[in-house]
């Protein structure tokens, strides 16, 4: 069952500079349960697409075009109170710094025992403080926190960057969303702190059904979380499939260097030089593939048309290569 459809979604920026190209025509969808990871480097639009879909971009971006379905409802229509009802219950999302989301004046219970409150008012169930409780540390006992008893009496500058993500997934379980989204989540944290995070992530999604869209500039994380990988390159979907095609048999040639850069799990080992050039300024996108200047296989059609995205086996890719 389809939880998040979001069809042909463009959006800018306003900048003194002119405009802002951040997602051009992005198609995707999520079914209930399944974990979708977008990976790309800085700047191709992954932080705008997750705060597109939870309807939280900043006051100088536009949606161009394009609709966002969450579990039925047009959310694009909605009004900023009901969009409000939603966030937070349906859809739930952690920033890339966990450190802003949490309140600095209240202890980490006071922030946990709310939002068990809005999941009982949503539910139309009376706040009962001793269940609350327990329920809060028996969540935080599934993400692992050592001590749940003394961690919940400290503020947020008392805790350890691993702690607040946890308590950030534990707030995110306790308000019990549809959508999970999680923008780089792990990327300030260790590696052996990530590595756990990423596999309580999965195990909650597959205990809980919650869907996940977790962003990524890093495709071997995007790998162990996604059911399905989106390869996004400045603003434009360039390959999205299910994870195990898109990182055994990678079509675009954007994923293929993407994966050279890590050769274990790729079998591109050594084939594909370590991808050159930068992202380019979406105030003046390269015309045709945005991806041509840095495309080892370009050929005289990428600077003039953009490709359509073309089905190949069960992966959608955007390249000439695959034909129009
Ligand atoms: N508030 C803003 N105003 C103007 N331009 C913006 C704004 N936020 C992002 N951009 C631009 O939109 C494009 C996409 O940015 P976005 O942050 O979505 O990419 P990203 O892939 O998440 O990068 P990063 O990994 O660095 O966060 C970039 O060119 C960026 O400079």
């Amino acid at each position: 069952m389809v939880l998040l459809e979001v069809k042909d979604l463009s959006v800018v920026y306003r900048t003194p500079f002119g405009i802002v190209n951040a997602l051009n025509d992005v198609t995707f969808s999520i079914d209930k349960g399944e974990s979708l990871a977008v990976v790309g480097e800085s700047g191709s639009g992954k932080s705008t697409l997750a705060l597109a879909v939870a309807r939280l971009l900043p006051p100088n971006a536009r949606y161009v075009s394009g609709s966002i379905v969450f579990d039925g409802i047009d959310i694009l229509r909605l009004s900023s109170d009901e969009m409000r009802k939603i966030r937070g219950t349906g859809i739930f999302m952690v920033f890339q710094e966990p450190a802003t989301s949490l309140n600095p004046v209240f202890k980490v219970k006071d922030q946990l025992m709310e939002a068990v409150r809005i999941r009982y008012e949503r539910e139309g169930n009376t706040f009962d403080e001793s269940k609350a409780i327990n329920e809060i540390m028996s969540v935080l006992k599934d993400v692992r926190i050592p001590d749940p008893e003394l961690i919940i009496e400290r503020y947020p500058h008392q805790l350890s960057g691993g702690q607040i993500q946890r308590v950030m997934i534990a707030m995110g379980l306790l308000m019990r969303p549809k959508l999970y989204i999680a923008d780089e989540p792990t990327s300030a944290l260790d590696v052996t702190v990530q590595a756990q995070i990423l596999k309580l992530l999965k195990d909650l999604k597959n205990e809980y059904g919650i869907s996940i869209l977790f962003i990524t500039h890093d495709i071997a994380v995007a790998s162990i979380i996604g059911d399905s990988i989106m390869v996004l390159y400045a603003g434009q979907l360039m390959e999205l499939g299910p994870a195990k095609n898109v990182i055994y048999e990678p079509r675009h040639p954007y994923t293929q260097a993407l994966l050279s850069s890590i050769p274990k799990i790729s079998k591109f080992e050594g084939r594909l030089p370590i991808i050159g050039g930068s992202v380019p300024n979406l105030l003046n996108p390269p015309p045709g593939c945005r991806f041509h200047p840095r495309c080892p296989h370009r050929m005289d059609v990428c600077d003039k048309v953009v490709p359509n995205l073309v089905k190949v086996n069960n992966v959608h890719v955007r390249c000439h290569l695959y034909g129009q």
